[in-house]
């Protein structure tokens, strides 16, 4: 037998081997350029900021926000927050009825400030608004051409500004219940509908809103989505399609029950009782004095009804300190006997059941807040929150002043009235009751936004918030590159593992096989 001759030279490659290593070179290179790609490609594009500002024209004062957000995620939801606040000095514009060419003038402190937070480059394409509320409401109703004679003084001021002006208007009540209820959602990301999030959401039945509380100087907003439509009243109800979602949200705003026109209110109606012209006020601390001019306090349309003759033209207030008799003087505030509808609130005005939970913002926070009955860590229970006022309405006003000296005198004395007030309208307005009182949520800020109608209000004008799913890609940046390295380094080695096996003598192939 021959036996095989042994030769000199190395073996000849295979045609297919040959093949199979240039296949593997080639796609090695190519997993290489993928990586390189996917990292370069998705490289998270430099920071382009956006501003935007808004003006709350307050009843009791007025506060300038300016917000900003990342240009390339306009509209996704949970993007913009707000960078600064500024408080505007004196009263709010509605006060400035007497006076109304101050009116804009007043503003311009605040206005400088947002031009130092906002890069100069970008004044000019940062859009300004300007809402005011229920103290303006008030004024157009008492005094329409003064009314007019402010704006038009904000408006001059605002048109000066390096920012584009957008308007400058009294915005509506259900406008501002709307607003609220869009911020609180959109900064706690309940419309957030995409990704993995979304398959997350529809497993959730419940209702993944908040309502919205607010309570103002002037007027006072409620606004929640309803466990079902009822179509009792439908000038209460608003249509809204956030984010690829249909949503029915209930609001009515009660103008004259925000915290210092129901004050108003109540002093306009312990006055049809009295005989002479001193007041003993529940309401107050022991100690406490306060003098009111009477045609003042009829003067607005809140309490001019119950205007009449009196021998006297000031009223003086004596606290008595006595949180049960407040609160039964504010009972007579909110009328319970006419309802047309299946339920009420207060006054006649519908209310369907009360559902989920709330968002209890402005005064509510503010009021809540100073008595130490707004944690979260540790929510205090109904009684407990009636218990705490009541010993703060007993404490005599100098021991108050003194503990709390560094309070404004307006607000610190006023802060047993509100307390009791809030109570009242929570517990006798909307029926809140011990059980679903842990429902509600005082809160003054989400992040590092205020909680009230101006981010909504902005959002809406800027066309930010969208009807429908914003198409976002399911995985992150990180997420993504990473699983496509992970990808590419498989396919490297399934190719380089082929290509060994191919390598490999004979014998080895035929043990394997
Ligand atoms: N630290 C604070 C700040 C404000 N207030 C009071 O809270 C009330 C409501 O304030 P705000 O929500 O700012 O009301 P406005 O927006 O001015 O009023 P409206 O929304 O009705 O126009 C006012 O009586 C104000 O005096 C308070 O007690 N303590
Ligand atoms: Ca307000």
């Amino acid at each position: 037998m021959d036996e095989p001759k042994v030769t000199g030279t190395k073996p000849k490659m295979s045609w297919t081997r040959k093949i199979l290593l240039i296949l593997g070179f080639l796609s090695t290179l190519a997993a290489i350029a993928l990586i390189a790609v996917a990292v370069t490609q998705n490289k998270p594009l430099p920071k382009n900021v956006k501003y935007g500002i808004v003006l709350d024209a307050g009843s009791s004062h007025t506060n300038l926000y300016v917000y900003e957000w990342p240009a390339e995620k306009e509209n996704n939801t949970g993007v913009v927050q707000q960078v600064e606040v500024c408080k505007v000095e004196g009263p709010g514009i509605s006060g400035y009825s007497h006076a109304t060419e101050k009116a804009g003038p007043s503003l311009a402190q605040c206005l400088r400030q947002a031009e130092e937070v906002i890069p100069s480059k970008q004044h000019q394409e940062t859009p300004i608004y300007l809402g005011a509320t229920a103290g303006m409401r008030l004024l157009s109703l008492e005094n329409k051409s003064a009314a007019d004679k402010v704006m038009s003084s904000v408006e001059k001021t605002l048109c000066s500004a390096p920012f584009s002006f957008q308007g400058a208007r009294i915005i509506s009540g259900q406008e501002e219940g709307a607003y609220g209820w869009i911020t609180i959602n959109y900064l706690l990301g309940n419309f957030k509908q995409s990704g993995w999030t979304k398959l997350l959401h529809s497993l959730k039945s419940i209702s993944e809103t908040s309502g919205a509380l607010d309570l103002g100087g002037a007027s006072t907003q409620i606004t929640f989505v309803p466990n079902e439509v009822y179509s009792e009243s439908p000038e209460n109800l608003l249509y809204f399609r956030l984010y690829g979602k249909d949503y029915i949200v209930y609001t009515h705003s009660f103008l004259c029950y925000g915290k210092d026109q129901a004050l108003q209110q109540k002093l306009a109606r312990d006055l049809q009782t009295m005989e002479n012209s001193s007041l003993l006020d529940p309401c107050f601390h022991q100690g406490y004095q306060r003098t009111i001019n009477i045609s003042e306090l009829f003067k607005n349309p809140c309490t001019s009804a119950k205007k009449k003759q009196f021998p006297f033209s000031q009223l003086y207030i004596q606290g008595e300190g006595d949180y049960q008799k407040c609160r039964r003087s504010i009972q007579k505030l909110f009328n319970k006997t006419n309802c047309p509808y299946s339920s009420c609130s207060f006054n006649g005005i519908y209310l369907p059941p009360l559902q989920g939970d709330f968002g209890a913002f402005s005064a509510f926070y503010f009021v809540m807040n100073f008595l130490n009955l707004s944690s979260e860590q540790s929510p205090v229970p109904l009684d407990k929150v009636a218990s705490t006022i009541e010993s703060f309405c007993a404490r005599p006003w100098h021991e108050v002043k003194t503990a709390y000296h560094q309070i404004k005198e307006k607000y610190l004395s006023e802060y047993c009235f509100s307390g009791a007030y809030i109570l009242s309208l929570l517990e006798n307005g909307y029926e809140f009751t011990e059980k679903n009182w842990h429902r509600i949520h005082f809160l003054g800020k989400i992040g590092s936004s205020d909680a009230g109608w101006t981010l909504g209000y902005m959002l809406n004008l800027t066309n930010m918030i969208s009807a429908e799913d914003p198409a976002m890609p399911p995985l992150s940046h990180g997420s993504y590159v990473g699983l496509m390295v992970l990808c590419s380094l498989v396919l490297v080695s399934v190719l380089l593992f082929a290509w060994l096996l191919f390598h490999k003598p004979k014998c080895l192939q035929k043990g394997i096989v």
